[in-house]
């Protein structure tokens, strides 16, 4: 069977996105999801997002990390299948959708900026070396010193296969403050098992993180990543973390039919 799938990326974070509302494509086929990530077998991919239908909001996304496994939330992949749903004319410029930690408002800016609304943050572990939080989908942030020579996919795979997180994993960020409102990161994601350009879930965590440890007073963070430049934003009441936005571009790579 042939299937037409089109290419996007965010911040050079890169995702197969299909149009599954007919629910033609095989789901569980794990193999078959990991092999169209491949980037020598495959398309060549961080995910692949299925585009589907729900009966109450515009449409459903869901995520799977490029070893083929379902995951949690994927920030930049959300603004990506936000771009991509504008150009199957399911949404206009605003939209609420759906996705495994719940509803997200989004909205495409004339230029293509996505900006896309992620869940509330309540919980973050602090300790002396880390810290830790869920923004969607499960991240550890450390401040480190020469962050452009460090060994991020050494070291990230060590701390997300370590005792910290136990078989779920996690996924890892390193951090650089540059001034102080902007930060560098580098992010080994879980699933992919490397670094990867981006990770628009670990951005929003980063930006939290550094407010939370005092590096930083704005409520407005601009987040240096190795594909580009991310903006995150909330509201901060009594610890809690609301009306947190991602934002950044989202931009259509190519389309094509593949046999599966
Ligand atoms: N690239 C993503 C994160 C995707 C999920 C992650 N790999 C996991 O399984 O936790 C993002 O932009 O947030």
């Amino acid at each position: 069977m042939q299937i037409e799938f089109y290419k996007y990326q965010g911040t050079g974070n890169d995702f197969v996105m299909i149009d599954n509302r007919q629910e033609i494509f095989p789901k569980e086929d794990t193999k078959l999801i990991a092999r169209l990530c491949d980037r020598r077998f495959g398309i060549g991919a961080d995910g692949l997002i299925l585009l589907e239908n729900d009966p109450e909001t515009d449409f459903k996304m869901v995520y799977y990390n490029s070893d083929g496994n379902q995951s949690s939330m994927c920030g930049n992949g959300g603004r990506c299948l936000v771009a991509f749903a504008k150009k199957l004319n399911v949404i206009d410029d605003n939209t609420t959708f759906i996705a495994t930690d719940g509803l997200h408002h989004a909205a495409v800016a004339d230029n293509g900026i996505v900006s896309l609304q992620m869940i509330d943050v309540a919980d973050v572990k602090i300790t002396p070396e880390y810290v830790f939080m869920n923004t969607g989908s499960p991240h550890h942030i450390q401040l480190v010193d020469d962050l452009e020579h460090y060994n991020v996919k050494e070291n990230g795979a060590s701390i997300r296969y370590g005792e910290l997180y136990g078989k779920q994993g996690s996924n890892i960020n390193f951090v650089k403050k540059i001034d102080e409102t902007t930060f560098s990161l580098r992010t080994y994601e879980r699933g992919v098992e490397d670094e990867t350009l981006a990770c628009g879930t670990g951005a929003t965590a980063v930006a939290i993180a550094m407010n939370v440890l005092g590096e930083t007073k704005a409520n407005s963070i601009d987040l240096n990543v190795e594909g580009g430049k991310l903006v995150v934003s909330f509201d901060k009441k009594d610890g809690h973390f609301t009306n947190v936005f991602l934002k950044g571009p989202a931009e259509f790579v190519f389309k094509g039919t593949i046999e599966i």
